[in-house]
């Protein structure tokens, strides 16, 4: 399977020569071409019901909205597959197949009571036992958009099987990029929505060699062929049945297979309402439907004409009461049928077994947790480093910014008269009002991304979500420190602030944490909140309402009703405005050309003055305000972590 990929010609023309070569030859023995073999796994569903609670109506129409209703999505569902086997979950939008997936694959929500079990060689997994004996493949493939195939998988190898040698990761890496017919691509960057990179079928077989990293014997994948066109997703579904018949079990859910995949499946179910209305071979299925009295018509997809004859259609309620009538009977010839009994022999045959083999869980030989989160570190930096816009926007926008600013303000004065203290309050309020809406924009654009890998990865068993969080946090440490340093260089002395080196440094210490809160807590937020739109405009608004109780400028401290004057301390705008004013005006003296102002006018001509007369005491408080200002930083860390503990369980994938 190395090189380019393809249908062989006899498998296009007929789409019968996996069957063919995989034939069975006695009860559950099966010829895979390279000899008999016995399936040394087997996938036991039995009656997987899950109902959830729901409201009757929408919020605004009260009273239905505090009515509830129950909701059955699965509906006793039970199927027995063979290692060597692919079974295909076909059936209409909404009819359970993801569900079904999510359910035996334990990344169901907690929002709604599961029942049934699952057994695998006949033993009953634990709950806790199903995500590390299934791989499950999502609909969407997040990936690292700048990472090589090759790249991608290490990664991954190292995060699932650090403990292995980094010769061995290697040929497993390779081992698995020539299973899925990836060797060519090795080098070539992934891609994403911006450039161009491997193709979609690829990335998708990208997605599937993921977990096969990890030598999983129950493979699950949800759609895998969706967004394909129909030739890439034909390869695909002749790629997973070869994966099966090398003793493995792959369940899949697809959308409008193919005729000619009609005999690469080894099993077919098919799902209405969340029932189960018929598992069985492909000729069984032939063989029933006509029983049935429901005959696919010659020249016709089987796959689209049988779903049709299962599925309700809800255009009216004469039709919806016609087409659930005749669901629920096909449903019943199905549950009475022979094919049914024999999948129910085999469930308890397996049950009954008196030398069951262990179960088979996935390769897990994890690193410890500082291992992983230096591999993610690794991974994070390399993926950005080679995003050149990301780079240049997180360096380049507050020096953009910066620019503005010292266009507007030209030169500092030191004559009052000529807005000496007014512009230099304004430096301070913009330097520490903007700074956290650069970081916020950075975290909106970049994280959700690695957010949802981190969800996936850590459904995976990979690593939990706070490394990812803590991944990201520190991989942006040095450009946000970068990034501030060349923002603070051009401004303080183009504009001629206060030229002190040491005075610098300070303003350039207090400019950072803004700008790196602004991030935090965009990145904090986003862990509970999945909308990245809301936390965008939930970060603004606390910056707006920090700097306005917090910097004493729009109002003095002091004048603030005592409520606000004790909300000023949870502000990080207080610490930082304080210590701005400090470093830029202690010492300094004015000048006052007062002969075209007002009388009075040039009573303030010293910067010590507005330090006692506006911030009291904070002269005293310099340090300490430099400590509790950057106690923000891991006071943020912290309740990061706590909110992505949070999102570990209010997010299954
Ligand atoms: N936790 C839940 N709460 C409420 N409804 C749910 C929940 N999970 C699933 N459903 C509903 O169950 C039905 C089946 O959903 P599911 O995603 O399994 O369908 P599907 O067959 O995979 O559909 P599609 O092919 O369109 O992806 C849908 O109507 C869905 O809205």
């Amino acid at each position: 399977m190395d090189g380019s990929y393809s249908l062989k010609p006899e498998e296009q023309a007929k789409g019968t020569s996996f069957k063919q070569s995989f034939k069975r030859v006695k009860g559950d023995v099966w010829d895979s071409g390279e000899g008999l073999c016995e399936p040394s796994c087997s996938l036991s569903v039995n009656n997987i019901s899950y109902t959830v609670s729901e409201r009757l109506g929408p919020w605004w129409d009260i009273p239905s909205y505090r009515k509830r209703w129950t909701r059955q999505i699965l509906n006793d569902v039970s199927f027995h597959v063979d290692s060597g086997q692919i079974m295909g979950i076909l059936g209409n939008s909404g009819s359970g197949k993801t569900t079904l997936l999510d359910a035996i694959s334990g990344r169901i929500g907690s929002s709604g009571v599961l029942l049934g079990e699952v057994f695998i060689n006949g033993r009953k997994l634990k709950r806790e036992e199903y995500q590390d004996c299934f791989s499950y493949v999502l609909q969407s493939d997040n990936l690292l958009s700048y990472l090589t195939v090759e790249e991608t998988l290490t990664y991954t190898a190292q995060l699932a099987l650090r403990k292995h040698s980094d010769e061995a990761i290697k040929k497993k890496v390779s081992a698995v990029m020539a299973e899925l017919s990836l060797t060519h691509v090795a080098h070539s960057v992934i891609g994403g929505r911006i450039f161009a990179g491997i193709s979609g079928g690829e990335r998708r077989r990208v997605s599937i060699a993921c977990q096969l990293l990890q030598d999983p014997k129950v493979i699950l994948l949800d759609e895998p062929t969706t967004g394909l066109d129909s030739m890439t997703a034909n390869q695909i579904v002749v790629l997973l049945a070869q994966l099966a018949r090398r003793d493995r079990i792959v369940v899949v859910t697809i959308h409008q297979p193919r005729s000619e995949l009609f005999r690469v499946f080894s099993k077919i179910a098919i799902m209405s309402r969340g029932e189960l209305v018929f598992c069985g071979e492909p000729e069984e299925m032939v063989n029933f439907f006509s029983q049935c009295g429901y005959e696919c018509p010659e020249y016709c997809n089987p796959f689209d004409i049988y779903v049709d004859f299962t599925s309700v259609d809800t255009r009216s309620s004469e039709r919806e009461a016609a087409t659930m009538n005749r669901m629920h009977e096909i449903a019943s010839s199905y549950q009475r049928s022979d094919i049914n009994r024999r999948m129910l022999a085999q469930i308890e045959q397996s049950l009954q077994k008196s030398d069951k083999p262990d179960i088979p869980f996935k390769s897990k030989e994890s690193p410890s947790g500082a291992a992983k989160l230096e591999v993610l570190l690794r991974r994070t930096v390399r993926n950005l480093s080679r995003d050149r816009m990301g780079v240049l926007m997180r360096l380049s926008q507050n020096l953009i910014y910066g620019l503005f600013v010292a266009f507007f303000v030209m030169r500092l004065d030191l004559d009052v008269s000529k807005g000496a203290i007014q512009d230099r309050i304004g430096i301070i309020y913009q330097s520490i009002g903007a700074s956290p809406y650069t970081g916020m924009l950075n975290a909106v654009a970049l994280f959700p991304a690695l957010r949802a890998i981190g969800d996936q990865e850590s459904q995976d068993g990979l690593y939990s979500k706070w490394q990812m969080f803590l991944a990201y946090v520190f991989h942006i440490l040095p450009f946000s420190v970068l990034s501030v340093f060349i923002f603070t260089s051009f401004l303080y002395w183009t504009i001629g602030m206060n030229p002190d080196t040491l005075r610098f440094l300070c303003y350039t210490a207090v400019v950072m944490v803004p700008h790196i809160v602004g991030e935090l807590l965009t990145v904090v937020l986003l862990g509970v909140v999945q909308d990245p739109n809301m936390v965008n405009t939930g970060v603004a608004l606390l910056n707006i309402a920090g700097i306005l109780v917090g910097s004493g400028f729009l109002r003095s401290t002091q004048q603030m009703p005592e409520v606000f004057q004790w909300l000023s301390y949870l502000t990080f705008q207080k610490y930082s405005c304080e210590l701005l004013i400090v470093t830029e005006f202690y010492d300094l003296n004015f000048s006052c050309n007062a002969s075209q102002l007002l009388p009075g006018a040039c009573v303030v001509n010293q910067g010590n003055q507005i330090i006692e007369q506006g911030y009291p005491g904070a002269l005293s408080r310099f340090t300490l305000d430099f400590i509790l200002l950057y106690a923000f930083l891991p006071a943020l860390l912290l309740l990061g972590m706590i909110s992505f503990k949070i999102r570990d369980r209010i997010i299954r994938h």
